[in-house]
């Protein structure tokens, strides 16, 4: 049977959108037939594990039985689909956070698109970190905010930063005088280099910029939340900022092990958002067993479990990085390189990523020896930047770590990069 598209430009035109990435090496494909065998995990966002942890699934399981509905949400919020599991939940959430409101979105992608979408007035600029998730550029670019004050900053660069907010305060007076404000955004931890946002030195830059209290930072916890902070609530709760902050994302897919997302701000941008925000108001509210699962994890923050959890990470992750040093400083011909991370109250960047060029062979590599690492290549990151990015868990062991080592340290041999001294 022909195609639909047989024949048609529209036929041409997406075939040789893919046929230009196929050839410059960056198409992107799933797995039609995934393994049901599971390769050591190395690559997920299941940062404490909690995903598969056997203990939550049980608290689940039981919570949902008590549950009275647990299938489809069946509306908006704004229409059917609101409940009260919803509301407690996001009053819990505003506890939990110390924050004066909380919303839900469906994920953290739908809460960028929202926020930047509509936060920003006409007149205003959004100055953000040039790592910022691609879901960020989404909302902007459907804003009222001109390319031209949308601007980024070199990566975790305060003096970067200054740069750029200095000339725009040099070329626009009403953002010196107070009329316009000025969004900075930021994630906590980047993840693609693994690295945290020095998040106190951006506050006080932003403050000492704009003295009107028009410069307003926003923050994106996808990857520290649940991770990183007193019981996991993240990187502002860690510095105690959550007063200096005017917007904070924390998603629920990652270190939460559920899925989800929550925008917390002042009951002023909760509901500005339920009247604005399209991503909250034309789509069906989270189901039931969303809630009672994101409201599960919590049990186990709340009662010290994702804490413990983060520290056998933070274990895992420290001999992670240790090793792969040590292996790759065995073998100078390589090139290869770790983006380096500092621990932040006492918990180290579950993301270790290695720098080669081209990171396709190596990833494959290690999946072929039954472990899951994945290369991010261009365009996610830019050329010559190119690595396999190794994403650590609180259930990874030490012999699981010394066996990818292992995995490593044959590869070097294999690409002749010098004979190893390496220990390993
Ligand atoms: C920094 C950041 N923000 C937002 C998102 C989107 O979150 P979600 O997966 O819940 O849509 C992601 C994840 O992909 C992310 O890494």
């Amino acid at each position: 049977m022909s195609s639909i598209l047989a024949g048609t430009p529209l036929n041409k035109a997406l075939s040789a959108a893919l046929e230009n990435r196929r050839r410059n090496g960056y198409l992107r494909t799933i797995a039609e037939d995934p393994p049901t065998e599971q390769k050591v995990d190395f690559s997920s966002n299941d940062y404490l594990g909690l995903s598969r942890n056997p203990k939550l699934r049980e608290h689940f399981l039981k919570t949902l039985g008590k549950t009275e509905h647990i299938l489809g949400s069946s509306a908006s919020r704004l229409l059917d689909g609101n409940s009260p599991d919803h509301i407690a939940l996001e009053k819990r959430l505003a506890a939990f956070y110390n924050a004066p409101a909380a919303l839900l979105f469906n994920s953290g992608y739908d809460a960028n698109v929202g926020i930047f979408t509509v936060l920003p007035q006409p007149g205003d600029a959004v100055i953000y970190d040039e790592l910022i998730h691609a879901s960020v550029h989404d909302g902007m670019r459907a804003s009222r905010i001109p390319p031209a004050l949308r601007i980024p900053f070199e990566h975790n660069s305060v003096e970067g930063l200054k740069d750029v907010l200095g000339n725009l305060l040099a070329a626009n007076p009403p953002y010196f005088t107070g009329e316009r404000s000025v969004f900075v955004a930021v994630e906590a931890l980047y993840s693609m280099d693994g690295d945290f946002a020095p998040l106190a030195e951006v506050i006080r830059t932003v403050r000492e910029y704009f003295p009107a209290g028009n410069g307003h930072v926003i923050v994106d916890e996808a990857h520290t939340n649940g991770l990183l902070g007193p019981k996991g609530r993240g990187l502002v709760s860690h510095l105690g900022l959550e007063k200096d902050i005017l917007v904070r994302l924390n998603t629920f897919g990652k270190a939460f092990g559920s899925s989800g997302a929550v925008v917390l701000a002042t009951p002023l941008i909760r509901n500005y958002f339920l009247n604005y925000a399209r991503p909250v108001i034309y789509t069906t509210a989270l189901p039931q067993f969303n809630v009672v699962s994101m409201n599960c994890t919590l049990d186990f923050l709340e009662d010290g479990t994702g804490e413990a959890l983060a520290k056998q990470m933070t274990d895992i992750a420290n001999y992670c990085r240790a090793s792969l040093t040590k292996c790759i400083e065995a073998y100078p011909g390589s090139k290869m390189s770790l983006v380096p991370s500092e621990m932040v109250g006492g918990v180290a960047s579950p993301i270790i990523p290695i720098v080669v060029a081209p990171p396709l062979p190596l990833a494959l590599y290690f999946q072929s020896h039954g472990y899951m690492a994945r290369q991010i290549a261009f365009p996610t990151v830019p050329r010559g930047q190119e690595r396999v990015r190794l994403c650590v868990h609180a259930s990874n062991t030490r012999k699981e770590v010394d066996g990818l080592v292992e995995v490593l340290h044959e590869w070097m041999k294999q690409q002749n990069f010098g004979a190893s001294k390496a220990k390993l």
